[in-house]
């Protein structure tokens, strides 16, 4: 039972460096709820239709006030991946280099385009004085679109007019096993034994994404192949060729099978989508309620870019104040309200033997709450990223919107500069109005998503 435990906890960001003994408390001695012998808390999280299941950042903040920064608590079992170390070295090198994920906005930049077209579009069809209804699915387009350019090196098509009809069989596939795997998550698997409908449903989703990918995936093959024949001079070897794209690279260096290629393909597709989108609605509602915030923004942007210029990643170096904005965004409605790690050896936690085998939680969003580790922690206040010279240097360790590790977000470097020019390329055009006349709470649709549909209406600035 022990070692099914999960402990969570702040990451303890200031370790006792100073080699002074220290008592350690045994891992028992860790407060948490008592739950039940077998399945732990799971009762409480499924109760009231599942309440602390769409409010888990909720459930950490209570469990931290109730327990202390360290708690422990017990869900069941989970499993682990054992491949995912040799996928992430070959997927890394890729992904999370500044200057290969920098080459990308040229593309990011024309999805953007394609998005602004889309949004003006929605708003003369809409006639809602400026508002875009149902902005989370234009936003959900924008990612699907960006992440799909960069994986498939092609566009997808569900932001041309007409829309692809498969691109859209693809992007409402990706959505809905989304929303569905959050509805299945917390539940033992009997659905699958008894083949229920919505199991069957579930699985088509997952046909389906893998049939296209697949497809997409065969037809960049085909192409490579094609590119190498053609190619004069044999001397040339494609495969050594910095300059490769992501799917070509994958392809050409052989080192993953085909089936390993989709899967590892459709789990980037699937953790993109969301996320960078759910981020950008929040900064939207943040930028709409707070002109003053807006017109400190537009005043960088207009600085560092030339009238009708697109931004790049050189750009948005310069644009310190857009960068900070988007982190205390992350700070305020972190998209994953922690991350779970397994420990493979003893270790001692804010005082505790934590044994080997257990399931540590970071609890990202009690950090993002905890006035010892952001004063004001209430306030939104982008100024607390920007460093400068009469200011202490950041913990590094206090941005966790990504996570840290050899395990972080491999997306990270795609997700920044994409969500960047996004915000870059809106506030030079237009000026963000939010509709919401309430505060909006989160609510987990697998990620921490807002609970009630964000209002933004875009008005052309006119220079
Ligand atoms: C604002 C946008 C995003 C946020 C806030 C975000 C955040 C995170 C976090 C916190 C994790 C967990 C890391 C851990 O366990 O330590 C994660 C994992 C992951 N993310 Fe992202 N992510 C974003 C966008 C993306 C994008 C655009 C992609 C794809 C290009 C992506 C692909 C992944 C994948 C594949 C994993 C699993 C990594 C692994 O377990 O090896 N994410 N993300």
């Amino acid at each position: 039972i022990v070692n099914q435990s999960t402990a969570v906890g702040n990451l303890d960001h200031k370790p006792n460096g100073n080699n002074e003994s220290v008592e350690v408390k045994p891992f028992s001695e860790i407060p948490g709820p008592k739950g039940l012998p077998l399945i732990g808390s799971l009762l409480t999280v499924l109760k009231n239709d599942g309440y602390y299941i769409k409010k888990t950042h909720l459930y950490m903040i209570m469990n931290a006030k109730k327990y202390g920064r360290i708690h422990k608590d017990k869900m069941g079992n989970f499993d682990e991946g054992e491949e995912w170390r040799r996928f992430r070295s070959i997927l890394d090198k890729k992904l999370l280099k500044v200057k290969d994920v920098s080459a990308y906005s040229g593309r990011m930049n024309d999805v953007i385009t394609d998005l602004i077209n889309y949004l003006t579009k929605k708003q003369l069809e809409d006639d809602l004085n400026g508002e875009i209804s149902n902005l989370r699915d234009c936003l959900y387009k924008w990612s699907f679109e960006t992440i799909g350019t960069i994986l498939y090196n092609k566009r997808l098509g569900t932001l041309q007019d007409p829309p692809n009809p498969i691109a859209e069989k693809f992007y409402h596939s990706v959505c809905l096993m989304f929303e569905q795997s959050n509805d299945l998550a917390p539940i033992p698997p009997y659905y699958k034994y008894f083949k229920t409908k919505y199991w069957k449903d579930y699985c088509q989703l997952w046909d389906t994404m893998f049939e296209i990918a697949e497809q997409l995936i065969n037809e960049e093959h085909q192409r490579l192949q094609q590119i190498m024949q053609d190619i004069a001079d044999k001397s040339v070897d494609l495969r050594r060729s910095e300059e490769l794209e992501f799917l070509p690279y994958v392809l050409l260096r052989g080192e993953l099978n085909s089936d390993e290629i989709v899967g590892n393909i459709i789990d980037l597709m699937i953790a993109a989508v969301d996320t960078s989108a759910n981020t950008m609605l929040w900064t939207l509602y943040i930028l709409g309620k707070n002109p003053e915030i807006q017109e400190k923004l537009y005043q960088e942007v207009s600085n560092v870019l030339k009238k009708g210029e697109y931004p790049d990643s050189g750009a948005i170096q310069k644009m310190s104040y857009l960068r900070a904005l988007i982190k205390e965004t992350q700070r305020m409605y972190p998209i994953l309200p922690g991350v779970p790690r397994f420990i493979d050896t003893d270790i001692v936690l804010a005082g505790y033997r934590i044994p080997a085998n257990t399931r540590i939680m970071a609890g990202f969003c009690v950090m993002s709450c905890d006035e010892s580790i952001f004063d004001e922690p209430t306030k939104f206040k982008p100024e607390r990223w920007i460093r400068s010279p009469s200011k202490r240097r950041l913990d590094p360790y206090i941005y966790t919107a990504f996570s840290f590790g050899p395990r972080m977000c491999i997306g990270r470097r795609v997700a920044e500069l994409q969500m960047q020019l996004l915000i870059a390329r809106l506030i030079s055009q237009f000026r963000v109005e939010c509709r919401n006349t309430g505060e909006v709470g989160q609510i987990i649709r697998t990620v921490a998503s807002p609970e009630t549909d964000i209002r933004i209406a875009l008005e052309p600035r006119i220079n």
